[in-house]
Order: C-alpha cells, then sequence, then structure tokens
C-alpha cells in the first residue's frame, strides 16, 4: 500500500561510466588507442522517505552524490537500479508532469528570462503552468510582500545583483505553488539581510502551503534555520538520517581539552603526547604555553585524559570542549571526518 510520503526512493542507485585519462600527450593518444573506463556509483542504494511539509537538509562532501540524488528526484536522470517515485510519480518517466509538482533553485543559476522585466518572467510561468489568475494575484502578493520585488518587478534579470536576482529568483520557482521545492546552495555568495529575507519566505510558504523542502546547502544557517531533519551522504550512501541537533549524539565523540601551562615545559607537547599515546591522541600548539588535545570520547573519558595531563606536565587550567552540530558538518564537508572513522580508532 503507498505510504503517505511525497518523496520516495528504494534503493536508489545511478552509476557513471567515465573515462580515465593518463596525464600527458603520451596519455591522451593512449587513451585514444585503448580508453579506459572506471564506473563510479554516484548513488548507492538510497532508500528514503519525506513527508509532505518535511524540511529536509541533504548533506555531504563535494562529489558525495547531492547533485545526482536531486537529478535523479527531478526527473534529469534515469535510474540505474532502484526505484524513485515524488507526488506519486516515476520523474524520469514523466519529467512533464513532474515538473508541475516540483520547483528547483540552484544559488549559480537563473532560470528567469534575461532580457525582460521580472514581472514578465513571473507572468510567462504563470502561462506556462496555467496557474490560476486568483492564485497568481496571491502568489504575487506574497513575493512583493515578504520578498520586497515590488521595486525590482521592471527591472530585466540582467541588470539585477546577485541578491535580488536570488530572490526574484526564488520568487519564479514559487509561482505554480510546488508541492516540493529543490534548493541548490540557495544562498551562495548573499549577505546576511538577503539570506535572512530568504530564508522567512521559505519558512512562510512552508507554514501557508505546506511547502516540502529538500536544501542541499554548505551554509550551515540555513540547514539550522530552514531544517529540522538532517540527512548525511558519503560516497553515495546515507550515513545519517535523523534530527539536526543528535548529530552530536552519533558523530560527536571527538573531544578536545585545551590546556595551559602553570610553568614552561620546552618538550610539553611531546610530553603530552607520550602520555596520551595509549588513546592515540592528537596534540597541537596553537599558541606558547597553549596546547589542544584532541581525543576520541569512546575510548577514554575526559577525566581519564585529564588524570594523565596532570601527571605529565603542571596544568594551570583546562577547558573540556565537546564537538558541536556545527562543527561536524563543516568537517565533513571539509573530508575531514569521514564515516570510516566511525569506528573507535585502535
Ligand atoms: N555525468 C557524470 N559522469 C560521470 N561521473 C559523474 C557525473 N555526474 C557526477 N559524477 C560523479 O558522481 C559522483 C557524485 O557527484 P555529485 O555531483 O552528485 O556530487 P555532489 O555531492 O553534488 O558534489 P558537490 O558538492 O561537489 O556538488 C562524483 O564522483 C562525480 O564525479
Amino acid at each position: 500500500m503507498p505510504g503517505t510520503e511525497i518523496v520516495r526512493t528504494d534503493e536508489l542507485t545511478r552509476v557513471f561510466r567515465r573515462a580515465v585519462k593518463p596525464p600527458g600527450l603520451a596519455g591522451a593518444a593512449r587513451h585514444l588507442f585503448r580508453p579506459r573506463y572506471e564506473t563510479v556509483t554516484a548513488v548507492d542504494r538510497i532508500s528514503l522517505r519525506i513527508e509532505p511539509g518535511e524540511s529536509v537538509a541533504y548533506v555531504g562532501p563535494n562529489g558525495a552524490g547531492k547533485s545526482t540524488t536531486i537529478k535523479l528526484l527531478t526527473g534529469i536522470l534515469v535510474p540505474s537500479s532502484g526505484t524513485v517515485s515524488v507526488c506519486g510519480l516515476r520523474p524520469h518517466h514523466d519529467r512533464q508532469r513532474n515538473a508541475r509538482n516540483i520547483s528547483v533553485v540552484f544559488g549559480q543559476r537563473t532560470q528567469l528570462w534575461w532580457d525582460i522585466p521580472v514581472a514578465e518572467s513571473l507572468r510567462l510561468l504563470g502561462d506556462i503552468y496555467q496557474v490560476p489568475a486568483a492564485e497568481f494575484r496571491a502568489t504575487m502578493a506574497d513575493l512583493v510582500d515578504v520578498l520586497d520585488l515590488g521595486p525590482l518587478l521592471t527591472v530585466p534579470a540582467r541588470q539585477l545583483s546577485l541578491g535580488q536576482r536570488m530572490r526574484c529568483d526564488l520568487g519564479a520557482a514559487l509561482v505554480h505553488r510546488p508541492e516540493v521545492l529543490f534548493l541548490d546552495e540557495p544562498t551562495i555568495g548573499l549577505d546576511v539581510a538577503v539570506k535572512a529575507r530568504l530564508r522567512e519566505f521559505i519558512r512562510l510558504m512552508q507554514d501557508r502551503h505546506g511547502l516540502t523542502v529538500l536544501l542541499t546547502s554548505h551554509d550551515l544557517g540555513d540547514i539550522e534555520e530552514l531544517c529540522r531533519r538532517m540527512i548525511m551522504i558519503d560516497r553515495g550512501k546515507i550515513v545519517y538520517d535523523g534530527p539536526y541537533n543528535e548529530i552530536t549524539a552519533r558523530f560527536g565523540w571527538e573531544k578536545k581539552i585545551a590546556v595551559t601551562l602553570s610553568e614552561e615545559v620546552p618538550d610539553a607537547e611531546v610530553r603530552i603526547g607520550a602520555a596520551l599515546a595509549r588513546i592515540g591522541a592528537a596534540v597541537t600548539s596553537p599558541d606558547p604555553g597553549t596546547y589542544e588535545v584532541s581525543f576520541d570520547g569512546r575510548r577514554a573519558t575526559p577525566g581519564e585524559v585529564i588524570r594523565e595531563l596532570t601527571g605529565a606536565v603542571p596544568v594551570n587550567d583546562l577547558t573540556i570542549e565537546e564537538t558541536s552540530a556545527e562543527t561536524i558538518i563543516r568537517r565533513l564537508y571539509e573530508g575531514e571526518l569521514t564515516f570510516d572513522t566511525d569506528e573507535p580508532r585502535s
């Protein structure tokens, strides 16, 4: 029996075949005569459910498979295996009908016609999607009210600043009142005030129309302010699916203790490292007399580490830092946290 979900994938997989070209001219020539290919599983058996009105952040490092998933959900790509349904349709099969139910906003691209005033672009989109006149007027009123599009309506897209264009683009994406909005880095390059306005508008559309949102963003503010649920992917696989603020329970095992010494010890870093070698702690010295000890909280408690520290060097002050959700996501994006390290290092 079908569920209530608006987005559903089961074991969704997309494999690409790409050419492996050795470097240099000789390599290019070799490739010409004996081409070699490798396969990349960009999306690897992803099963997910998104309910109507949910707002979900879809995060992962570069190359994790975020864009490929969005392309599968919008029908641009065909799955290699597994199934995908959005509002009950198979996107790649019913691309046109799917387009009525969804909208996609890319921070880097625009769907506005470049040379015509914004109001004309919006009207054209209304016509293409056959939006009833009363509904179109109500949406325009929201756009003018919350996104402050009034002064921009007569301006051609090419003359807009990035922030102005993004406001118009978000408006354009919502003219046909889609059920699902895919946002791909929607606030990239925008100033704080414009970001706040875009987020406020998205929240308004959720409250008023039950809009479902799937967001990919490197901006933690977007994730924090718009999404309660977060799905993390790494190398095509889901590695976390749960509340944003519970990510620390899952991956926040790295602890950090900052230490200030009461007197100078020339080989303090070596001494601390030796005392904590058993648990594989990493020691750095950001300033003279100050040391930072990072360790795996599953291998030792902060109490045990402090005991070792005080035995090794003359400690004046200590601060224990827990890993925040923000740090975990930042490190995931920067490739410092990979999910192989989810298991304690031996
Ligand atoms: N058309 C393609 N042909 C071959 N390989 C591809 C193609 N599109 C994506 N890939 C590969 O699939 C993997 C996932 O790419 P994808 O663009 O989905 O990642 P992403 O998470 O969106 O990354 P980013 O944050 O950098 O945009 C990468 O290894 C990428 O090189």
